[in-house]
């Protein structure tokens, strides 16, 4: 399966002599992709990786970044869906955009698969160039089940992170102060955690309290570092 065929660096960027630091340019030991529906808690099992010593790639961060004030995915989004997708800082206007591609309807669809077409290779290329330099990667990629048979890079193992619908809308409310529509909205845009268990060889529930997840989490990273290390690659 695809996600098990390591893939040691086809996609990262090249390295160079002039770098100080003798990582750089080496290929991940191990890439890992994580995933979850929104709200399940995957950022929260990112930060707890990364306590632990994995490299993460936000793909969220990544977008972000790209449609900041001068941002290379401005431009294209603003000849795409026109100047009401700009805030007047040059930024993404992020509530307007969400309020034109969030829902199941299929003009938000239609909409969805533009803005993703924009962001998504941007994406891809920043990730590429964030790898070098060795290690447990993990990609963590909102929705890596969705994009399997197009992001370049494959996975040794996928993790997905999994709540039931109703305790995510109550976190996403809580947390990020959306309404309840906001929060089914966003959860109608992607696919569901049956089709996420079936791309993930791993999965993670997060039903309980932090205390829970955490276990579950460090038990994952301990059977990562044993696989690594037994594959000739080294603990970070
Ligand atoms: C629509 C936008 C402007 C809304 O911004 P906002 O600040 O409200 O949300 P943020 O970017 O922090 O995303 C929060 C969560 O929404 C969900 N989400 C974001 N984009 C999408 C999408 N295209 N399809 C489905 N769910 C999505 C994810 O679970 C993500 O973790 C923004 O999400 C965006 O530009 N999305 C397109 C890029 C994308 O696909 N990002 C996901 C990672 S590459
Ligand atoms: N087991 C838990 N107990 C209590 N709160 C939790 C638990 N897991 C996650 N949370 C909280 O729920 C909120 C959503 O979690 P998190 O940000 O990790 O979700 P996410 O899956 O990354 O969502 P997104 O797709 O938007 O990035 C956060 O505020 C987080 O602190």
């Amino acid at each position: 399966m695809e996600r098990t065929r390591e893939n040691r660096g086809d996609n990262a960027s090249p390295g160079t002599n002039l770098s100080p630091n003798p990582d750089a340019g080496r290929a991940p030991d191990m890439r890992v992709g994580l995933t979850g529906g929104i709200g399940a808690g995957k950022s929260t099992v990112a930060a707890r990786l990364a306590h632990l010593g994995a490299r993460i790639i936000d793909y969220d961060a990544i977008s972000h970044a790209l449609t900041r004030p001068g941002g290379a995915a401005i431009a294209p989004i603003r000849e795409q869906f026109g100047p009401h997708a700009i805030a007047d800082d040059g930024s993404l206007d992020r509530p307007w955009v969400a309020s034109q591609i969030f829902g199941a309807d299929p003009a938000h669809t239609a909409n969805r698969g533009r803005l993703n077409a924009i962001i998504h290779p941007l994406v891809y290329a920043q990730a590429a160039r964030q790898e070098a330099g060795g290690g447990i990667v993990v990609h963590d990629i909102p929705l890596l089940t969705e994009v399997l048979g197009g992001i370049p890079f494959t996975f040794r193992h996928i993790i997905t992170v999994e709540a039931p619908d109703g305790l995510r809308v109550e976190r996403l409310m809580k947390t990020r102060g959306m309404s309840e529509t906001e929060a089914r909205a966003r959860m109608a845009s992607q696919t569901d955690d049956e089709a996420r268990r079936r791309s993930a060889d791993i999965t993670i529930p997060n039903d309980s309290d932090l205390v829970s997840l955490y276990r579950a989490v460090d038990e994952v990273w301990s059977r990562l570092c044993t696989e690594c290390e037994g594959n000739g690659g080294r603990k970070r």
